[in-house]
């Protein structure tokens, strides 16, 4: 019997790995107020203090990047870093409706430096096909500096994001991570298109397979020069007011999704270079019929002599009313490949799995779970039942 396993998840308002489902989705913690709420922050060790960063200041800036270039997630095997960029650090971070001390730091009191992170955006989200609308809390970028891990840091920064969302009169959370802890509510995997398998083969991202030659295998991934869809173009602001209704239209047919306002339209999807890339298709008529988008995050190569940066797209989200999802999809891996990324990257949520295997996707190494906080769902669900994509 382990005495010491989820020391810390064991006391949060999450299912204990084996707890059966209820009949009916809802909280798991008594119902509280935000007046019942602690007003100071929780404690951190000696010599360390709360700062609250705001991304329009340079310095504030400079320092969330170096965090987290240095010590975000890592694959299984230690070989690449997420290399998440000044400017889409920005993007991810400040949506509408942002709260300015849902982005909380830790800092050496000394030296000033930033050795913890923990954000919050904030979401309108639908469950089940319910009609009410729960405003929760999206939470990301977790991240305590090497030197400081193992020191139950991260339950603090846990605790005070918990506090500064339940202050604002919210209750729950949607996560994800590779790593296991109580309870996913559903395990994505996911799937990489190679666009340059040459390089993909030298970093060791890739293998050759035994009867496979470098030319046989650059031959088979090779894309067309130019798109293939008439009438696609850049997605782009004047858009927002058709696309949001029609993009939430599609969402609906999932269990879990975010439903999106005509200002969180024009944020999340207006194309910013190295960020994200947005595209609709526009009959003759004018009339848009599709919709797809993809995000760019690099990984950092962690000690190779020859290449120190893996260039990665990741499809965001899309919506097909007239063409097939696949010839949209054929379409952003052309783009990507123009764009010079190496890699396309796919998770199988939404109707993914309807062309991972005929764009030549490949399973990748792990899993993304996806969690939950404080909402005890009534079923697990299929992957095919997500509608939501963190970055
Ligand atoms: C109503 C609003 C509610 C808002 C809050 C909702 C919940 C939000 C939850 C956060 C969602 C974040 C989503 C997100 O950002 C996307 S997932 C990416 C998380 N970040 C990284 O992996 C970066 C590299 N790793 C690190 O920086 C550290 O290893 C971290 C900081 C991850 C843990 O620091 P550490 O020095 O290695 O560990 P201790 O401080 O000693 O703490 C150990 C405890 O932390 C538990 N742990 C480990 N990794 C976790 C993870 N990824 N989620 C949740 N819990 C995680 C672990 O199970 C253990 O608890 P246990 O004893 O019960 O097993
Ligand atoms: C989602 N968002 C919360 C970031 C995040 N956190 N933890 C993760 C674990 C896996 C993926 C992931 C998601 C989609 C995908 F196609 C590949 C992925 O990871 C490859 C392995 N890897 C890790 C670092 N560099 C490469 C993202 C994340």
């Amino acid at each position: 019997l382990q005495t010491n396993q989820w020391q810390f998840w064991n006391t949060q308002p999450v299912p204990k790995m084996d707890d059966p489902f209820p009949e009916t989705s809802g909280p798991i913690d008594v119902i509280k107020k935000p007046e019942d709420i602690q007003k100071d922050p929780y404690n951190l060790p000696a010599g360390f203090e709360w700062c609250n960063l705001n991304l329009k200041n340079q310095d504030d800036l400079d320092q969330l990047y170096t965090l987290l270039v240095e010590n975000y997630v890592e694959d299984d095997d230690n070989m690449f870093r997420f290399d998440y960029s000044r400017e889409f650090l920005r993007w991810a971070l400040s949506p509408p409706g942002q709260y300015e001390d849902w982005l909380a730091g830790v800092r050496v009191t000394k030296t000033k430096k930033l050795v913890g992170f923990i954000s919050g955006i904030p979401v309108h989200m639908i469950l089940q096909k319910k009609e009410e609308v729960i405003k929760m809390t999206e939470i990301n970028f977790l991240c305590v500096n090497k030197k400081l891990r193992s020191k139950r840091l991260a339950p603090v920064l846990i605790k005070e994001i918990t506090r500064r969302v339940n202050i604002k009169n919210m209750w729950q959370a949607v996560y994800t991570a590779g790593v296991l802890i109580p309870k996913p509510i559903s395990i994505a995997q996911y799937f990489h298109r190679s666009l340059n398998p040459k390089k993909l083969i030298e970093i060791n991202f890739s293998s050759l397979g035994k009867n496979q030659t470098m030319a046989r295998v650059q031959k088979l991934y090779k894309l067309p020069e130019e798109t293939t869809i008439k009438g696609l173009r850049p997605f782009n602001k004047k858009d927002a007011p058709t696309v949001a209704p029609m993009l939430n239209k599609y969402l609906e047919q999932f269990d879990l999704y975010h439903k999106f306002s005509v200002e969180d339209v024009k944020h999340y999807f207006a194309p910013v270079d190295n960020v994200i890339y947005s595209y609709v298709v526009e009959s003759e008529d004018k009339k848009i019929t599709d919709f797809f988008s993809f995000y760019c995050l690099p990984s950092t190569i962690i000690n190779h002599p020859k290449h120190n940066q893996l260039r990665a797209a990741y499809s965001y989200y899309h919506f097909s009313t007239a063409t097939p999802l696949k010839d949209l999809i054929y379409n952003a891996l052309i783009l990507a490949k123009k764009y010079d990324f190496d890699v396309f990257n796919a998770l199988n949520l939404m109707e993914n799995t309807q062309f991972l295997d005929e764009l030549l996707f490949s399973p990748g190494d792990g899993n993304l779970h996806y969690y939950l906080y404080n909402w005890r769902l009534s079923e697990q669900f299929k992957p095919s039942q997500l509608g939501m994509v963190l970055v």
